[in-house]
């Protein structure tokens, strides 16, 4: 294969799998306990290498040891990549029905290996049961609810590898029953599989490793930049991220937009409904004004109960559309637990005389007072700066 003796690709493959194993043990120890799945990872690993170190034995040790246990392993390898793509995305376990796909592996393969040494009924149960496996990994990461390049290209790969499963199991059944297995089978089908098995255990530990690199990231993020109860940025993270902003605008002459968002009357909100429903209707408002903005926009918390929302690349009429969305979005009733509000909004644009964020974020205070005073519930722009 390649130029490498199958049994010594056998042994390389048996390495790489110890070395990615160590790698997710090292990561479960100092990652953060919300990153689940890794030492499961690196136990599905450590079972796939010992089933590779295991199979290269094949011809000096007993078939169960050197044929019957390995496949064993690398089916519950598999099985242990599933659990911990579920347990990383958050779904639920799914213990059981891998129990009984292992348990059934184990019956079927019994027969295959001891009574009759059937090498295309063996080479049958385990890429269908693969096929399964890796088919079910692949559809668990499908299920995330975020999904980045990380999620994606594990994904496809976990896909592509259930596909050649597939066509392993076609290729098996559609050979001759008679098929007897050489010391070391080296046909070139067999070496496609085995090569695109072990390609596969590399870059889906590569995705994995990307996916709980990500994972980090965002968690990191959030804590130093994210308010804790509404997920929005935080007062300075905003300010850090309009600063930025209004310097690439400027310098690429490009027009932006500052919302600044009040909730009408809440402290009357408290007062009437309590306090923790006055915290629903911002928990309400920062999800729904999420929903309501684009991927380069951003809203922050400046304080209680006002927001600021940024919007790049955007003119006047595009920032009152925006506006007119998110005052509609709130005021739409969507849980009896949140009790109905309106918000007030006041627009400023980037401006040569109004071009640093705190110019920009008075002018938008100054139109939000202008929407408050005019009876709220209501949209103001910021007056033209006088130009001299
Ligand atoms: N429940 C809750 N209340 C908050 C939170 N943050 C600020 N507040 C309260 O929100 C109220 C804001 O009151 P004001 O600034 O007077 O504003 P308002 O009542 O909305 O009046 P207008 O802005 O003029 O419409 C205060 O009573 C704060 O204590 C929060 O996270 N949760």
């Amino acid at each position: 294969m390649l130029g490498v003796e199958p049994r010594s690709f056998i042994v390389i493959s048996a390495a790489f799998g110890m070395l990615w194993a160590f790698i997710f043990f090292v990561l479960h120890s100092s990652f953060p306990r919300e990153i689940r799945g890794l030492a499961r990872w690196g136990w599905a690993c450590t079972m796939m290498a010992a089933g590779a170190v295991l199979f290269a034995t094949y011809g000096a040790l007993p078939v169960f040891l050197s044929s019957f246990v390995p496949n064993l392993l690398v089916a519950a390898g598999v099985a242990a990549m599933q659990g911990s793509v579920r347990a990383f995305g958050g779904l639920p376990r799914r213990d059981g029905p891998l129990a009984l796909l292992l348990g059934f592996t184990a019956l079927a393969m019994f027969p295959a290996t001891f009574l009759d040494d059937d090498y295309r009924s063996r080479l049958i149960i385990m890429s269908s049961v693969l096929t399964l496996l890796f088919g079910a990994c692949a559809v668990a990461i499908y299920r995330f609810q975020q999904k980045g390049f990380a999620e994606r290209f594990t994904g496809g790969v976990f896909a592509a590898t259930a596909c050649i499963m597939l066509a392993r199991c076609l290729i098996a059944i559609s050979q001759s029953p008679s098929l007897t297995r050489p010391q070391i089978d080296a046909t070139p089908v067999h070496q496609v599989y085995m090569a695109t098995f072990s390609f596969s255990i590399v870059a889906l530990s590569v995705g994995f490793l990307l996916m709980a690199n990500r994972q980090l990231h965002r968690k990191l993020e959030s804590l130093a930049m994210r308010d804790k109860q509404t997920g929005v940025y935080r007062r300075d993270a905003f300010l850090a991220l309009l600063d930025r902003e209004i310097a690439e605008s400027r310098s690429g002459k490009r027009s932006m937009s500052v919302l600044m968002i009040d909730l009408d009357d809440f402290r009357a909100i408290n007062e009437q409904h309590g306090q923790q429903a006055g915290d629903r209707v911002i928990d309400d408002f920062s999800a729904k004004a999420r929903q309501s903005l684009r991927r380069n926009d951003a809203i922050g918390r400046y304080g209680g109960d006002e927001f600021l929302v940024m919007l790049p690349d955007t003119s006047a009429e595009g920032a009152q559309a925006v506006g007119q969305r998110i005052m509609d979005a709130a005021a739409e009733v969507r849980r009896d637990d949140v009790p109905a509000y309106t918000v007030s909004i006041g627009i400023a644009r980037l401006e040569a005389e109004r071009e640093d964020a705190g110019a920009i974020i008075e002018a938008a205070d100054k139109a939000l007072h202008a929407a408050r005073k005019a009876g709220r519930s209501r949209i103001e722009f910021a007056a033209e700066p006088v130009r001299r």
